[in-house]
């Protein structure tokens, strides 16, 4: 029997699943010749004076992964998942080497060229916390309220896994076989999933030629960033805006601790931690991350819009 290639059915899935949480994906160039272009999906439309939700991913990760969360999100606001500089399908954006400061800058492009500036309330997980948290820092005028999911923490919710990341051990959170790539899924989620060796192949089969820029972006973090990280995440006592924080309880990448370093560290902030909740915080508890997020959105920001139910009609 022909399967076709192994990453069609991923394609198709995830174009279907797109399609059916309402989202419309889109091209964005950044220079003349449209050799750089940014790729991101869409919800809603931009309403004055209410915030767009933007959502940034983690290492090796992409937009669609946010799919479980904004399918869970009331279509009336306006949401964006963009794929960042290496990942998903953002093409001509790709460096020598890494670090959480050049994404921060390229996402800035990605907000001008977008017309996206005050009010936003931007949400990164994992490695894209870490981008969210220093973007607020450095231009605070581009943003209302932060959500960080699990982030990069401190040395003392440092995991076994980070350990083996640091000795070179990449395979942890950039699987090459099924097996790998199973183990990960199984260790950063509480949920049993069915991972079909059709899916696990797929995945693998996508996600091949952006592999080796991958290796770069986890190399140069734990090169130039890791070391740093408390000394530069002093500088989160001076974010303004406020600050939600996400963790699930059984993360096994950081561990929950961090939910505390976090809140500690930036001055109006709240921490939410999830039971039975790991690391890919989108599989385990979708619908509860996106109540937490609207619920913090709602209460920060008064929408003039008259929402309708349809249970009122
Ligand atoms: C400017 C200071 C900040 C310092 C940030 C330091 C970065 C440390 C890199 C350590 C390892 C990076 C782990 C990221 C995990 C991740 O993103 O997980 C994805 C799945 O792969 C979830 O979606």
């Amino acid at each position: 029997m022909s399967i076709g290639k192994p990453g069609l059915h991923n394609v198709i899935i995830s174009k279907f699943n797109t399609y059916l949480a309402g989202l419309q994906k889109r091209s964005l160039s950044i220079d003349a010749n449209g050799t750089s272009m940014f790729s991101y999906c869409e919800k809603g439309k931009k309403i004055h004076g209410q915030p767009t939700i933007v959502f940034i991913h983690g290492l090796s990760s992409n937009k669609e992964t946010w799919l479980p969360i904004v399918k869970n999100i009331p279509d009336d606001y306006h949401c964006i998942t963009v794929d960042l500089p290496a990942h998903g399908e953002t093409v001509g954006m790709k460096e020598e080497f890494y670090t959480i400061d050049k994404f921060v800058e390229k996402l800035k492009l990605f907000f001008d060229k977008m017309n996206l500036v005050k009010p936003m309330f931007i949400i990164g997980a994992s490695m894209g916390g870490a981008v969210v948290s220093m973007f607020a820092i450095k231009y605070p005028n581009y943003v209302s309220l932060i959500c960080l999911l699990a982030p990069p923490a401190d040395e003392k919710c440092e995991t076994a896994r980070i350990k083996q990341l640091r000795q070179g051990n990449y395979e942890v959170l950039l699987p090459e076989t099924t097996e790998q790539l199973s183990d990960m899924i199984r260790s950063l989620t509480i949920k049993p999933i069915w991972l079909p060796e059709l899916f696990l192949n797929g995945f693998l089969h996508l996600r091949l030629p952006l592999l080796e820029e991958h290796t770069n972006v986890l190399r140069s973090l734990l090169e130039y960033d890791y070391p740093y990280l408390d000394q530069r995440y002093q500088e989160l006592k001076q974010i303004s805006c406020p600050t939600l924080i996400l963790w699930g309880r059984e993360d096994q990448l950081f561990t929950v601790d961090g939910a505390h370093y976090f809140s500690q560290l930036i001055p109006k902030s709240e921490a939410i931690i999830f039971d039975d909740c790991g690391h890919f915080m989108a599989i385990d508890k979708p619908v509860e991350v996106a109540d937490s997020i609207v619920t913090f959105l709602n209460h920060h920001c008064s929408r003039q819009v008259n929402r309708v139910y349809s249970h009122e009609i």
